[in-house]
């Protein structure tokens, strides 16, 4: 068989030129194989929805357990103790998965309907009173999941604003020691501390999330020490990421007056146009797995222990597997998109992930006519997440 020679970049995936604007460095990726070697930081990137999708499937041969970052956990002590979901294997990941599954699934997330409805109507309502122009990012993208989500979980009122950052710096934690994680390193300690206080069986209202999963370690379903872990999870998890999903739906919309029009003629579409603008616009772009013996992708092998950088976002862009890929088109159906992830790790938030976009963009399908971009739009960068700094919106 003939040697193929392993494609290899010194790109900088994790630098500001393909933060700011990542999709010429997918299309290259994509069309220089099924994986190219990236020399800056000697690990392996796929870009193809075939390939990304196969690696999310063989958990085995793809582990999550040494880390999804960067970080390999084999040779390099984490940061902070591993997510028994997100950086565990089977059988570790297991108990924790069924017992977060069960508490966020879509018909446990029934009874919250109504409430979030009424937050995002009055938000909403609100934001229409004083004026026509606002910033979607603080005013809608932020507002909107801090006022529904930490009661959900049940935590405390004050120091929330500590959920943002901690997010922020979590997802820069995934990537490469680079400016974004050095800017916010100060703050780490302090943040964990706040966020690991707040998984105490003692300080959670009794009948949220949090509470819940301690209730299920009364059950025996995980152990009492594995508690305080899977609510950090959902602190974790739960705000950075619905945030810039909705920020990257109200762009999306704001952006394609055609698909607002649909949306609006149809509100019961919220769910399609959420799913379609993860898929579009990727807030996750990237996880990386750790190869658990000597794996084949393509024609290549990539030897046990080195680290593969999933490019999710290349993926849910990728002609070999959508039609007009680059189109943000709510008549496509977007399932089997891989802004969720797939398989065993497939984000067990997506439900609440739905029904708070549905809530969101239900309210403001029935309040204006006319969602548009009224000013220079900002992105904030993020080694994993395709997050917005400030989306100037004018309604009408
Ligand atoms: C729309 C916003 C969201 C996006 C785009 C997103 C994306 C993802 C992705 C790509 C994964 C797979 C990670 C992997 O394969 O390594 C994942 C896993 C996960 N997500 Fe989300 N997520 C979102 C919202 C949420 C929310 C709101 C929560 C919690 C309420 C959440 C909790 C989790 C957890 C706990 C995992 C790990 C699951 C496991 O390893 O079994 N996510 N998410
Ligand atoms: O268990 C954790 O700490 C943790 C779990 C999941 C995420 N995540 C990523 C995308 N959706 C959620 C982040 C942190």
């Amino acid at each position: 068989m003939t040697a193929t020679l392993l494609p290899t970049s010194d790109a900088d995936p994790f630098g500001p030129e393909i933060l700011e604007d990542p999709l010429p460095f997918h299309a290259d990726l994509r069309d220089a194989g099924p994986v190219v070697h990236l020399s800056r930081y000697d690990v392996y990137a796929m870009g193809r929805y075939e390939h990304v999708h196969a690696a999310l499937r063989d958990w085995q041969g793809f582990q999550s357990g040494a880390g999804v970052g960067l970080s390999n956990f084999r040779t390099e002590p984490p940061w902070r103790p591993p997510s028994l979901l997100l950086e565990s294997d089977p059988p570790r990941h297991d108990a924790p998965r069924r017992v977060l599954a069960g508490i966020l699934a879509p018909r446990e997330l029934r009874r919250l309907r109504e409430g979030w409805s009424a937050v995002a109507d009055e938000l909403v309502d609100a934001l229409l009173a004083a004026g026509d122009e606002f910033d979607a990012v603080p005013a809608l993208a932020e507002a909107f999941p801090l006022r529904v989500f930490p009661d959900a979980v049940g935590i405390p009122a004050e120091g929330r604003e500590n959920l943002l950052p901690y997010g922020d710096f979590l997802f820069n934690a995934f990537g490469p020691h680079n400016d974004l994680v050095a800017a916010a390193a100060h703050r780490a300690p302090e943040l964990g501390a706040w966020v690991n206080a707040r998984c105490a069986r003692d300080v959670l209202a009794p009948d949220g999330f949090g509470a819940r999963i301690w209730a299920a370690a009364d059950r025996g379903e995980i152990t009492a020490e594995q508690a305080p872990l899977v609510v950090r999870s959902l602190l974790s998890a739960g705000v950075d990421t619905t945030v810039q999903a909705l920020a990257t739906v109200l762009h999306a919309l704001a952006t394609h007056p055609e698909q607002w029009r649909r949306l609006r003629a149809a509100p019961q579409l919220a769910r399609v146009a959420f799913d379609e603008a993860i898929r579009w616009g990727s807030p996750v772009q990237t996880f990386f797995r750790t190869a658990t013996t000597d794996v084949r992708v393509g024609d290549t092998v990539v030897p046990d222990g080195r680290k593969i950088l999933m490019f999710l976002a290349s993926a849910n862009h990728d002609p070999r597997r959508w039609t007009d890929p680059g189109a943000f088109d709510l008549s496509r159906d977007p399932s089997g998109h891989l802004g969720f992830g797939f398989g065993i790790h497939q984000c067990v938030g997506q439900h609440v992930a739905r029904l708070e976009a549905e809530c969101l963009l239900t309210a403001l399908a029935r309040r204006v006519e006319t969602i548009e971009i009224a000013g220079p739009t900002r992105r904030h960068h993020n080694n994993t997440m395709r997050a917005w700094g400030s989306l100037p919106m004018r309604v009408g």
